[in-house]
């Protein structure tokens, strides 16, 4: 299985002397293409500097980072937001919609914003994607009119919509109640299993990770574990007798 995203010897370092702080130590790993891997860890663990770095929304201050097979770790600012519009979706725990487009126009966002209208092709996706999350009858609806679990799901259809290489989640059902978030995850697992998306979620939740096929486990900056599906009890497990051995 190929990899959507990798990262070799990673580091970053925030601050100097007394306030230097190593977010991320010597961090080398693949996310596979396809696949619904889960981040996990303590807080300050170091999952969303992994993440905004894969993602291309920060820098590192040591190591490489491809998205395919493209060398991101050079690259400046205006090539990093091109890359970022077109090959990669973001789902983050604020739904992060725009309040003043309805939900047609928050779904057609990323053709918006790179200048350019969805091909027939993609407009066939855009109209699956939104029956199968349900929002065919909201499309003319603003944001603040739909639930949180609605606003969730229209924020997957738009990370989905330009069938990016890679879509990071953020702790994307930490605003739902839980019958809500388990919708939610149920998408995010259908859409990588149905449709091959390849998604990065990072998450506290034992639940939430129990969706994922493969869960990476990160402490004080390091990757530490690395293992395949696994149910919620057993991930609780593991983050108990991590806690134990810190
Ligand atoms: N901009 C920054 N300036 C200084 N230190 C930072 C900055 N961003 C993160 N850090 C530090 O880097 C470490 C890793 O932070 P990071 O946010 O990646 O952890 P996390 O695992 O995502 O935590 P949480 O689960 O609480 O969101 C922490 O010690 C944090 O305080």
């Amino acid at each position: 299985m190929g990899l959507v995203a990798r990262v070799q010897n990673l580091t970053k370092t925030y601050g100097s002397g007394d306030n230097r702080v190593d977010a991320l130590r010597d961090v080398t790993i693949g996310i596979r293409r396809g696949q619904f891997t889960a981040i996990m860890g303590p807080s300050g663990s170091g999952k969303s500097t992994l993440m905004h770095i894969m993602a291309g929304l920060d820098s590192p201050t040591g190591g490489r980072v491809w998205l395919g097979d493209t060398d991101i770790t050079g690259l400046g600012d205006s090539q990093l937001t091109l890359l970022r519009r077109r090959r990669v979706g973001f789902v983050f725990q604020s739904f992060n919609l725009v309040p003043t487009l309805d939900i047609a126009g928050n779904v057609h966002l990323p053709f918006e914003l790179d200048g350019r209208k969805p091909s027939s092709q993609e407009r066939e996706w855009i109209d699956t994607l939104v029956d199968s999350l349900g929002l065919r009858g909201r499309l003319t609806h603003r944001p603040h009119e739909l639930s949180g679990g609605q606003q969730q799901r229209v924020a997957i259809a738009r990370a989905l919509a330009t069938r990016p290489d890679l879509v990071f989640a953020d702790e994307p059902t930490g605003n739902l109640d839980s019958r809500t978030g388990r919708e939610v995850l149920s998408l995010l697992a259908a859409a990588s299993a149905q449709y091959g998306q390849s998604i990065a979620m990072v998450t506290h939740d034992p639940i939430a990770a129990s969706y994922a096929d493969r869960i990476l486990f990160l402490a004080d900056g390091r990757v530490v574990e690395d293992r395949e599906r696994s149910t919620a009890e057993e991930i609780s497990r593991y983050m108990l007798a991590m806690e134990a051995a810190a």
